[in-house]
């Protein structure tokens, strides 16, 4: 069994992450497919073609590529939009690529499965998917309902041969939510091999500072955490010089040169704290490296999440992560040990916890080293695609079933 079908039609790959619509999904797609091709398969990946800059057909690894379709759109589609150009995408990929040559499709949310659940009736494979992120826990975590994508989701995790979990905690959900009996395998996210080799001596940042990477949205907490610095602040005996990092977002909504928002909710989000709260842009692993390994501590406050790779970056740089005790974070954080949970959208809690890794002292330098220990040992990407190369070839055990 060699050859492998990735579809994640809204997570290139090779985007840049941190903007709009590209970060986690783009990048497990990107560092799951490289450990496989490093193992001898070969993995195609299809996606829709969202960066008029990028080729159709681009080098992935040693054996493996990404294709880029258009589906009637070329450039950016908002993914809420997607839903609309599938069966213009469904027809150029299986113009393109030859269907029955590869051994597994494995998508990547639930638009892609949407794709391979209509493969199915006319091709034969074993399929496995991951969800990156599910409609019941947003929903759970916003309130914001999505019909369709409930019903997609429901009918994709039933027909899958297989279904990753990344966290026992999205086991448990999927298994509420479908009643499927199997074939739900917990198999975490690794980290970026970067986040894991041994610190470079830069000194970025010559003042403490607290630190945050992801998207700018509402559900990722981005304004939580401003109220909750903001708190602490007024509440705490804070040194005039600690500061509050941001990275993320595109050049389109952060004035990079002024490190400051060019958006009006959050420009009023930090009114007051201009000289506080640094906005830094989109960052690549080895900045993000450096910014994890020397904050006080990395903020993941997020609504609802299926894992949380930040936390795990983070705490593979040494950094213990507040979170927010929701989905994924649950497992990915050990509360007290690499970090420390806090409620939903608290920010009393928030701004005390931020107080607390204020100060440095022999529990919090212990701290850091067990993050690091902890993530050493679960976010290794070369130790898991190898528990994903496991479950693919559970095909064959499958097929010898009488
Ligand atoms: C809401 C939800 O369920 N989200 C899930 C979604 O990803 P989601 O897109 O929400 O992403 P995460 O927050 O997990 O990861 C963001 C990624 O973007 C990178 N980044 C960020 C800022 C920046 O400037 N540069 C940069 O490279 C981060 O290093 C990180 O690797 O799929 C991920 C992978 O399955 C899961 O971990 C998330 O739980
Ligand atoms: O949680 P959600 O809003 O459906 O969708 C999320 C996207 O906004 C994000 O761009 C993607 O990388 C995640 O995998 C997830 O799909």
């Amino acid at each position: 069994m060699r050859k492998i079908l990735f579809i994640s039609d809204h997570g290139d790959p090779l985007i840049p992450l941190g903007s709009k619509q590209a970060g986690g999904q783009n990048n497990y797609v990107k560092h799951l497919a490289l450990q496989l091709d490093g193992l001898g398969y070969s993995v195609d990946i299809v996606t829709h073609w969202s960066s008029e800059q990028k080729p159709a057909v681009e080098q992935l690894g040693e054996r493996s590529k990404v294709y880029r379709f258009a589906g009637g759109q070329k450039g950016f589609v908002d993914k809420r939009q997607m839903f609309t150009l599938l069966p213009r995408l469904y027809e150029e990929m299986t113009e393109t690529l030859d269907i029955s040559s590869y051994d597994v499709v494995h998508t990547h949310y639930w638009l892609s499965g949407v794709l391979a659940y209509n493969l199915q009736k006319e091709y034969s494979f074993y399929w496995c998917h991951t969800n990156h992120s599910l409609a019941i826990a947003k929903e759970q975590g916003t309130g914001f309902i999505e019909s369709k994508r409930k019903h997609f989701e429901k009918l994709i995790m039933e027909q899958a041969d297989v279904v990753i979990a990344t966290t026992p905690n999205e086991k448990q959900q999927i298994e509420v939510f479908t009643k499927k009996k199997s074939a739900v395998s917990v198999v975490p996210v690794g980290v970026s091999p970067v986040y894991l080799t041994s610190p470079e001596e830069v000194d970025q940042f010559a003042f403490p500072y607290y630190f945050y990477a992801g998207r700018l949205e509402t559900s990722k907490g981005i304004f939580d955490l401003l109220e909750g610095f903001r708190h602490m602040l007024k509440k705490y005996d804070v040194p005039d010089n600690v500061k509050l990092l941001i990275a993320g977002g595109c050049p389109e909504s952060i004035d990079i040169k002024n490190y400051c928002p060019k958006s009006e909710p959050l420009k009023e989000a930090i009114k007051g704290m201009e000289d506080r709260v640094l906005f830094l842009g989109p960052k690549n692993e080895k900045q993000l490296k450096n910014l994890y390994g020397g904050a006080l501590a990395t903020i993941m406050p997020s609504h609802y999440e299926s894992f949380g790779m930040v936390a795990a970056e983070a705490q593979a740089c040494g950094c213990p992560v507040i979170a927010t005790h929701v989905g994924g974070l649950k497992d990915v954080v050990k509360s007290g040990v690499t970090g420390l949970h806090i409620p939903k959208a608290n920010v009393q809690k928030l701004s005390e916890s931020m107080a607390y890794f204020l100060k440095s002292s022999p529990k919090l330098l212990k701290m850091r080293r067990d993050a690091k220990q902890y993530a050493m040992e679960e976010f290794n990407w070369s130790l898991i695609s190898r528990k994903v190369k496991e479950l693919y070839e559970r095909k064959n055990a499958y097929i010898s079933l009488p």
